[in-house]
């Protein structure tokens, strides 16, 4: 079929209407395979026709080995044994403040992602092992809605399926992502890792059929006390089970095997398609939210001005030359600085970047000591 369309129209369009990249945040309990995962959707992608190279963070502080090549890396601006050292922290503080740390410079690594939207059709952030270090820390809420308002977001939340064969490890584990999705608000997708070792057939049928779940719970404990009633823990489960139930709705899922590759032709599709959710249902609760917030603010600036133009009629009727004598102080140079302490990308720079100098906080940050 002929188009009536120019080419080099054509061209021009297809250039403005790249789709921006989709930023897969990965999130998992210590030791689901997130890295491995990680690397393996970098291989993956790599390896397609045409190659679809991702740009790749760590924000692992922790991590003695990285086993993918990241344009961005946490360990290159933050030193976590220096942290620890410095503000006498163990591991899992160390981690949280260094992750804070690099929270202050978030907005260097928006800018540098920024600048390869129209060539990386994925961002992936892999996350630091200790999985709370990330769900349940204002730095990690500032990075992930920092990344959720420039590009559609995705949630990955890996699951290790050979240990979660249990009735009541699986309900743990799926309360746990319900919980990320609730704070979040974003499109998520549960990927069973793993499965060249433990299929995850299981974990669908407990998710779509609710007996069979009951089923399970019922064979793997107890269930009943010693005058045949159902005991206290069976009655929450099942009645969290059907919780769950309502949450596993809206849900994505796929089983992938990092070691073998299997599974990530899915993986992607049902990253595509939670582009569409997010563009769908995300984004515009994000634009109510800040036009919420800018009303907000409008009003609270009207406020003030009502209240400083009846401070300055005030004092006119005191002292009407006042006015005329003042002087404003002259406004100082701006500083050009560079800080030294900038964010790179790893692979254009070619190398680690500097340190954040952690004994020299000149900044007015103050970051809380973790308890
Ligand atoms: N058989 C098998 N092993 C896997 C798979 N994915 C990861 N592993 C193994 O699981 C272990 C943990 O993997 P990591 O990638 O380090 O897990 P992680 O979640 O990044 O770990 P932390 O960052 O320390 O929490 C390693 O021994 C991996 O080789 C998989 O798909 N199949």
């Amino acid at each position: 079929m002929s188009t009536s369309e120019p080419k080099g129209k054509e061209k021009e369009t297809d250039a403005s209407s790249k789709k921006k990249p989709v930023a897969i945040i990965t999130i998992g309990m210590a030791g689901a395979g997130k890295s491995t995962f990680v690397r393996r959707l970098n291989a993956y992608l790599h390896s397609r026709d045409p190659p679809k190279p991702p740009y790749v963070l760590n924000l692992d502080p922790a991590v003695t080995h990285v086993p993918y090549e990241a344009n961005i890396d946490i360990r290159d601006t933050v030193n976590y044994q220096e942290v620890m050292k410095q503000y006498n922290l163990g591991p899992n503080g160390g981690i949280l403040t260094a992750l804070n740390l690099f929270t202050t410079k978030f907005d260097q690594v928006l800018e540098l992602v920024e600048k390869r939207m129209d060539s990386v059709d994925y961002v992936i952030l892999d996350t630091p092992g200790q999985i709370e270090i990330f769900t349940w820390s204002a730095s990690g809420a500032i990075i992930t809605d920092a990344v959720a308002s420039s590009m559609p977001t995705v949630v990955a939340y890996v699951i290790d399926t050979p240990r979660t064969t249990a009735p009541a490890t699986f309900m743990s584990n799926m309360l746990y992502a319900c919980s990320i999705l609730y704070k979040t608000k974003l499109p998520f997708i549960l990927v069973f890792n793993k499965t060249d070792v433990q299929p995850h057939e299981f974990a669908v049928k407990w998710m779509n059929d609710f007996e069979e779940f009951q089923e399970a719970l019922a064979m793997h404990g107890s269930g009943r006390d010693s005058e045949g009633e159902p005991t206290y823990m069976n009655s929450l489960m099942n009645s969290m089970s059907l919780v769950l139930d309502e949450f596993y709705k809206g849900l994505k899922s796929v089983g992938v095997s990092s070691v073998t590759g299997d599974g990530f032709k899915d993986f992607l599709e049902a990253v595509e398609g939670s582009r569409e959710e997010y563009e769908t249902q995300y984004l515009p609760d994000l634009e109510r939210a800040r036009k919420q917030r800018e009303e907000t603010l409008r009003r609270s600036k009207e406020d003030s001005m009502t209240r400083l133009m009846k401070d300055l009629s005030v004092d006119r009727a005191k002292n009407p030359n006042g006015p005329l004598s003042a002087k404003w102080e002259e406004e100082e140079d701006e500083d050009d600085d560079f800080d030294e302490n900038d964010v790179i990308d790893r692979v254009e720079e070619g190398g680690p970047g500097k340190y954040i100098d952690i004994t020299n906080t000149d900044s007015d940050v103050q970051w809380p000591r973790p308890m």
